[in-house]
């Protein structure tokens, strides 16, 4: 009566159930794990584990069992540890990224009379779901975590997330010394480009020259958008000549660039302040401050020039 109805029960839970001895042959197989394997027990009872399932970690897993015969004590294995030991297909219709059921399974000692485990019965619980919630909330972070840093328009950094890269890398020159350059350019005449072609135009300018200037630059580099026409370039490592270089091949990328709208060739050019880290600045908005001092100079020079700072 007992033993039916814990037939019963082990055969109707939700849950995979396996009871192994410890020669490690399979004394007992539920009917979940039927299902979900699509092996009968008559093919699997009195079979070694580990040959009926060629993919469990031998080394380790014997490892694991030995120590519950061993300690008598319980143990464990997520699917955060482990996405899976045994490979049972899912049933879940929504695909994930494995084929397999995600699992988490606990090991337990089964012990005679005398007090001697001679069985261990492994528990493996469908975390499936789990696993796939989990994910899509990781993607969803970390999609959430890029947009935050991300100016909507030019999908370059925003102005907060590229003012606090410029703020560490500040802190690191005054700390450890090194070099540190800094661009700060405007598009020329930015306002006619929108009256004159319309808003759409303009911000097809700003798209581009993003996407123009993000190719140019070293991944150590970072660009980002200032505000509306004007845009950031930090860089590490880099002197004042090197910066300079790097401002002339942009200047020159953007005026010999065709910028296109509605079959109209667009006026496009920009204007360039450069400065480089030194000691006497306090902080990264002197930098700041510093390159659009020399970019003022550059509009008032006439447009499409790059103008290094220089203490007057
Ligand atoms: N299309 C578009 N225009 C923008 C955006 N943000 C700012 N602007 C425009 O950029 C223009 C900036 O104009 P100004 O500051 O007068 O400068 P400018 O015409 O570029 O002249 P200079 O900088 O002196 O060469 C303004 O007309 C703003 O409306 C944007 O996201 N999209």
């Amino acid at each position: 009566m007992t033993q039916n109805l814990h037939n019963t029960i082990l055969n109707q839970v939700n849950t995979g159930v396996l009871v192994i001895n410890s020669d490690m042959e399979i004394d007992y197989w539920n009917r979940f794990l039927q299902v979900h394997s699509g092996r009968a027990k008559e093919d699997i009872v009195g079979r070694n584990l580990f040959d009926v399932f060629p993919e469990l970690p031998k080394p380790s897993l014997r490892r694991k069992l030995q120590g519950v015969f061993l300690l008598g004590t319980p143990t464990f294995s997520s699917w955060e540890q482990r996405r899976h030991l045994f490979e049972l297909p899912h049933s879940r219709p929504i695909t994930t990224d494995s084929e397999f059921m995600a699992q988490n399974c606990s090991f337990l000692p089964l012990k005679d009379e005398s007090g001697q485990v001679n069985q261990v019965c492994i528990i493996i619980e469908d975390a499936t779901d789990v696993c796939y919630f989990q994910s899509q909330l990781n993607d969803t972070m970390a999609k959430l975590e890029k947009s935050s840093r991300t100016d909507g328009l030019t999908q370059i950094a925003n102005r907060r997330y590229w003012e606090e890269r410029l703020t560490i890398e500040f802190a690191r020159c005054h700390r450890h010394g090194g070099e540190l350059s800094l661009i700060m350019f405007d598009l020329d005449k930015f306002k006619s480009i929108n009256d004159i072609y319309g808003h759409q135009a303009g911000d097809l300018v700003l798209v581009r020259t993003a996407a123009e200037l993000t190719s140019m630059l070293r991944t150590a580099d970072l660009a980002g958008r200032y505000g509306g026409e004007e845009f950031g370039i930090v860089l590490p490592d880099t002197d004042l000549t090197q910066a300079m270089v790097v401002a002339e091949r942009i200047r020159e990328k953007i005026e010999t660039t065709v910028f296109e709208f509605n079959d109209k060739v667009l006026p496009v050019t920009i204007s360039l302040g450069v400065t480089q880290y030194d000691s006497s600045q306090k902080n990264h908005e002197k930098m700041i401050a510093q390159a659009d001092a020399a970019l003022y100079k550059a509009k008032e020079s006439g447009r499409n020039i790059s103008i290094a700072f220089e203490l007057e």
